[in-house]
Parts: C-alpha cells; structure tokens; sequence
C-alpha cells in the first residue's frame, strides 16, 4: 500500500517525518503543501499529476468551534464545508452549489481496509476558511450558520476536493490546537496538537496491513 501524508506545514508532522522508515510493510511519503487551500490544491494536485498513491491522508491542527473539547484532543474529519463560496444577497447567502457553478461540501472517502481501525477516532464535520475567524460577532453568525461544524481549517475541504477529483481514497487527521475566538495566540497550544494528532496517524500506520 502507498500512502501520502500531506501537511500544511513541516512543523505539523515533524513527529511523524522521524518515524517513517519503521513501516517496512507499506510505503509511506511525506509531503508540505503550503497553508491555506489555494497553495495547497496546486501543490497537492501537482504531485499526484506524477506519482500514485492507494491512500491520502491529511494531517494537521486545527480550531474548535466548540468551547467544550480539550485542545489537544484529535478528530477525523467526516465532511468539509467551504462557508465561503457563493454569492451574497443582501442579508441571505447563496451557496456556489446553489449558484450551480460546483460543490461546497468535500466528504472523506475511507477504504474498507482501514475503516476498522479508524473506528476510534471521533468524525466531526469542519469548515474550510480563507481568513481564520477572530472576530465574535462573525463567529457568532457562522455557528448559527453552521450549527453541526466542530473544526475550521484553512486546507480541509480543499484536500477532499483534489483526492475526489483524483479518485483517491483520502482521510483527514486533526488536533485541536485552539478555539475559533478572538485572537489570542497565548492560549494556542500548537505542539501538544501536533503531538497527538502524530501519535494518532503513527498508531494508525503501524497497523494498516501491507496488500
Ligand atoms: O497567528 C495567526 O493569527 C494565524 C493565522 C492563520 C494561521 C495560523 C496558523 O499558525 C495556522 C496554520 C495551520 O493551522 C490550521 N489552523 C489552526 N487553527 C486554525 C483556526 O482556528 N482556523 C483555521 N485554521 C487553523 C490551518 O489549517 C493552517 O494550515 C496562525
């Protein structure tokens, strides 16, 4: 089995770059593609143009829209959502799919051989955002816009996008490294996000079987 880990950023799998010569039963690349999902999809869409791969899997941190979940805790992501893309109409919004110009909603595709093991990871909807939100009063607006989303990335849904488009099964692997509130970067905690979110996919590669 080939796989791909893609990050937005070297720091998000340096923990992960030290181990992967030990999984002598698959063959395991690493890859940066940049932050924010325009850099991302090119980078991402370019490499695959060339090489191939069974399995695609994004790992990196993210915000919590939800108070409620320890930083540091690690989820899969389901669905990916672009909040963005469409139309304003005065007071309503109208969604590019909506607009009948595309899809705003990427969805993870998890192959049977490892649907198992992917069991104990908790799957939350997130959003894929161009501007980190820091603003309350928009926060607020997006919660009730999206009452079900837990996680806001700026890669998510455009890493769904590229695997979709390239018919690769593909997965993404998220720590919580701070709340999507007013900007503090006092209260981020970056590595312990890191740390586990690496910890998570290394369990995970150890036991994927060969094929
Ligand atoms: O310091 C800032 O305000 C700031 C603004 C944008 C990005 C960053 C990062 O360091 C994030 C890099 C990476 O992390 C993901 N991320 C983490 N938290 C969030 C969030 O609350 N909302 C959206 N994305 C987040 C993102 O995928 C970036 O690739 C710092």
């Amino acid at each position: 089995m080939r796989i791909l880990i893609v990050a937005a950023t070297a720091l998000e799998v340096q923990p992960l770059a030290q181990v992967l010569n030990q999984f002598s039963q698959i063959k395991v690349d690493l890859f940066i593609a940049g932050v924010g999902m325009t850099q991302f999809a090119y980078a991402l869409g370019k490499k695959l143009a060339t090489n191939s791969y069974d399995l695609l899997i994004n790992v990196g941190i993210a915000g919590s829209l939800k108070k409620d979940i320890p930083l540091g805790s690690i989820f899969q992501v389901g669905h990916d959502e672009l909040p963005e893309l469409g139309a304003q109409d005065d007071e309503q919004f109208i969604r590019i799919d909506e607009l009948g110009f595309g899809k705003s909603i990427f969805s993870a595709q998890v192959p049977a051989s490892i649907a198992q093991l992917l069991q104990e990871i908790p799957s939350v909807n997130a959003l894929t955002v161009n501007t980190v939100h820091g603003h309350e009063g928009t926060i607020e607006k997006l919660q009730k816009r999206f009452p079900t989303a837990v996680l806001e990335s700026m890669e998510g849904a455009a890493f769904f996008l590229v695997a979709s488009q390239e018919n690769i099964p593909a997965i993404q692997i998220r720590g919580v490294s701070n709340y999507v509130e007013k900007r503090n970067r006092a209260t981020w905690n970056i590595p312990l996000a890191i740390e586990n979110a690496n910890d998570c996919v290394i369990r995970l590669l150890a036991n994927v079987k060969s094929q």
